[in-house]
């Protein structure tokens, strides 16, 4: 029989992590043991979301420290601010407990400490900019259009309360592109900007445009153009639900890992 996997989620009231309690309390062979939150220390889950009504006798820690020491969980899930979880996450790695990260906007910096110290401890640490399994499809159809078509665009959307632009996704996904077709110069050799930004941030030469409105939650157009067509490769999430699919699988993975994975697309070969 498989060993129960314990479970700490840390940013319990944001709108991934709330999905993620669900998600961890409703899989056969999880078990939430902690919730680290930016507040609420000693309280209990149920205490500070009706939601989680249901799950009584979950410990709020405050001190990452505490929490790991306390609780002794398996796998430590981050879904908070790249601030917060650049520390959880070499907090967890220090004391040997495997990480998932969903948290994005961490610098390249940040990402080579972590991977640093994942590797040194030998210690598991799945960090992905997008748990979905249909945005990790658009990213891997990305690369392989870049082969064809090295004129590429991105288009990516968000709902307004995200923090982050352009967003992890589209920085992975502009990167898998680069892999295949190199740095290039799109568009009128003399083009200029008349207006700031009018052209979107570049990527080693990939234009990417961010969009906020409220009413969306996560989508994305990679637009490839050729002579006399266009390849558009979208994706969209319509509910939190579709990341929890890849976290649990990176939560069952990193279970069997002793080293740092960028990217759900190195998981699902
Ligand atoms: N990888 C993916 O598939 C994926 C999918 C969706 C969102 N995200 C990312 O996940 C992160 C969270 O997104 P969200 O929409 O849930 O944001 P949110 O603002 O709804 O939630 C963030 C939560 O983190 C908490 N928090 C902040 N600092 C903390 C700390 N020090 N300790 C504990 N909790 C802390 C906040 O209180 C808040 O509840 C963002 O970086 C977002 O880009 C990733
Ligand atoms: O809601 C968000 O914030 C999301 N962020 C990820 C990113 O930055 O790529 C992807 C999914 C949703």
């Amino acid at each position: 029989m498989e060993e129960t996997i314990k479970i700490t989620v840390a940013g319990p009231r944001g709108k991934m992590g709330k999905a993620c309690v669900e998600m961890v309390a409703s899989t056969p062979g999880f078990q939430l043991v902690s919730v680290l939150d930016r507040i609420n220390d000693g309280k209990r889950l149920n205490e500070i979301d009706p939601q989680f009504s249901r799950l009584p006798g979950v410990p709020v820690f405050t001190e990452p420290e505490k929490c790991l020491a306390d609780t002794k969980p398996d796998v430590f899930i981050d879904l908070t601010r790249p601030e917060a979880a650049f520390s959880h996450t070499r907090t967890a790695l220090s004391f040997g407990v495997r990480a998932v990260v969903g948290t994005t906007g961490l610098t390249d910096d940040q990402l080579a400490e972590i991977k640093a110290l994942a590797d040194r401890n030998a210690v598991g640490c799945i960090i992905a900019p997008n748990f979905s399994l249909g945005a990790v499809l658009m990213m891997k159809f990305a690369r392989m259009a870049a082969k064809f078509f090295p004129d590429v665009e991105i288009i990516e959307l968000h709902h307004d309360q995200k923090r982050d632009a352009p967003s992890g996704t589209s920085i992975q996904t502009a990167r898998m592109i680069l892999e295949e077709r190199g740095a290039k110069k799109q568009g009128h050799p003399e083009e200029k900007e008349l207006m700031a930004g009018a052209r979107g941030a570049q990527i080693s030469g990939i234009p990417v445009h961010s969009v906020r409105l409220p009413g969306l939650i996560a989508h994305q157009e990679v637009i490839f153009g050729s002579r006399g067509e266009t390849l558009t490769i979208r994706h969209d999430s319509y509910d939190r639900k579709s990341f929890m699919r890849g976290i649990e699988t990176a939560v069952r993975a990193v279970m069997a890992l002793d080293r740092y994975v960028y990217g759900m697309e190195n998981l699902l070969q």
